[in-house]
C-alpha cells in the first residue's frame, strides 16, 4: 500500500527584468522568481485529472503580468502579492510559496539609462500564504567578507588525525548566507508593514557586517552567534536568523625555501574543501515558524 505524501508544484526560476521609466531616469529590477503551489492535488497525481491544476505556464505569466500591472517595489511585497494572487484566486490552491532572488544594478555614470551589475551579494526572500496567514523570510547570500586579523583558533580537540596548528592570529573570511524570519502579524496578512522591507534589509545587512568586523573571533561559530544576535538586536520584527558560513581558509605560504620570511603577508586562498559553519539564533519568545522555512 502506498499513499501520496506532501507535494507542491510551480514554475522555478522565472527571470524577469522590470524597467520603470520616469522620463530619462530609468529604474531596473532584476529578479529570479520561483512559485510553488499546493492544495487539492491528489487527483492529478493519482488519476491524472488536471482539473485542479493551475499550469506552471500560467504561474510564469502571472509573474510578468503582475509586474506590469503593479510594478515591483521590495521583493517581499512582490512575493506576497503573487502568493495572495494564487491562493486567493484559485479555490484548489490552498497554499502558495514564492521565492525571489534579486540581482542589484547600480547606475553607470550620470545617464539615467546605463547600469552596471553590482558585483556583491544576492538579496533573497521567501513568502508563504495560505489564504489567511503569511510568513516572510528575508535574506542574502554570497556577501563575502574578510578580516585580516582579530581571529584566533585554538583549544580544540586533538585526536590522532589532528595536524592543524593552533593559531592566535589568522585571516577570517566567509561568504555570508543569511536568512531572517519576520514576526508574522497577528491579524490578516494585509497587516504586513508595506514599504519597510528595504529599510529592514539594509539594517540587517549592516548588522551582519558590523558584527563580523567588530567581533574578536575565537572561532567562526562565535562570529556566527555574534552576527545573528546583532541582527536580532538591531532589527525589530525579526525573530529568528539562520546563517550558513563557509570558512574560506587562507593559509600562510611557507616561503623559507626561497630564503623569505612570511609573517602574515602572503596567503594561499583555498577554494575547497572548506569548513561549513551553520546555525540558528532566535529570540527566546519567537513564535512558531509554521511553514516559513520550507
Ligand atoms: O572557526 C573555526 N571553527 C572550526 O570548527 C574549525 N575547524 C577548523 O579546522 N578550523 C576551524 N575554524
Amino acid at each position: 500500500m502506498v499513499v501520496l505524501g506532501p507535494n507542491r508544484y510551480g514554475k522555478a526560476e522565472t527571470r524577469i527584468v522590470r524597467v520603470t521609466r520616469h522620463g530619462d531616469a530609468h529604474r531596473v529590477k532584476d529578479l529570479n522568481v520561483s512559485t510553488a503551489l499546493s492544495g487539492d492535488m491528489d487527483e492529478v497525481h493519482l488519476s491524472g485529472d488536471n482539473s485542479a491544476v493551475l499550469p506552471t505556464d500560467s504561474q510564469k505569466n502571472a509573474v510578468y503580468a503582475l509586474a506590469r500591472r503593479h510594478g515591483i517595489g521590495a521583493i517581499e511585497d512582490f512575493a506576497l502579492l503573487l502568493a495572495r494572487h494564487f491562493a486567493d484566486s484559485q479555490p484548489t490552491v490552498h497554499h502558495a510559496r514564492v521565492a525571489i532572488e534579486e540581482y542589484a544594478w547600480e547606475r553607470n555614470g550620470a545617464s539615467g539609462h546605463s547600469f552596471v551589475r553590482a558585483g556583491g551579494e544576492v538579496r533573497t526572500c521567501v513568502a508563504h500564504y495560505d489564504g489567511e496567514r503569511a510568513h516572510v523570510v528575508s535574506g542574502l547570500r554570497d556577501l563575502v567578507v574578510l578580516n585580516t586579523t582579530n581571529s584566533e583558533f585554538w583549544g580544540y580537540i586533538k585526536d590522532e588525525y589532528t595536524t592543524l596548528p593552533e593559531t592566535r592570529d589568522r585571516m577570517l573570511a566567509t561568504a555570508v548566507n543569511a536568512s531572517w524570519r519576520h514576526d508574522a502579524p497577528a491579524g490578516p496578512s494585509e497587516a504586513w508593514p508595506s514599504g519597510d522591507w528595504d529599510k529592514a534589509y539594509d539594517r540587517a545587512r549592516q548588522a551582519l557586517l558590523a558584527a563580523f568586523a567588530e567581533t574578536y573571533s575565537l572561532s567562526l561559530q562565535q562570529t556566527l552567534y555574534a552576527m545573528g544576535s546583532r541582527v536580532l538586536g538591531d532589527c525589530p520584527g525579526v525573530c529568528e536568523v539562520r546563517l550558513s558560513l563557509p570558512n574560506k581558509h587562507h593559509f600562510v605560504v611557507d616561503l623559507t625555501p626561497f630564503g623569505l620570511d612570511n609573517d602574515g603577508e602572503v596567503y594561499l586562498a583555498a577554494d575547497r574543501p572548506y569548513g561549513l559553519i551553520e546555525g540558528t539564533v532566535l529570540r527566546e519568545d519567537a513564535p512558531d515558524a509554521g511553514p516559513a522555512w520550507e
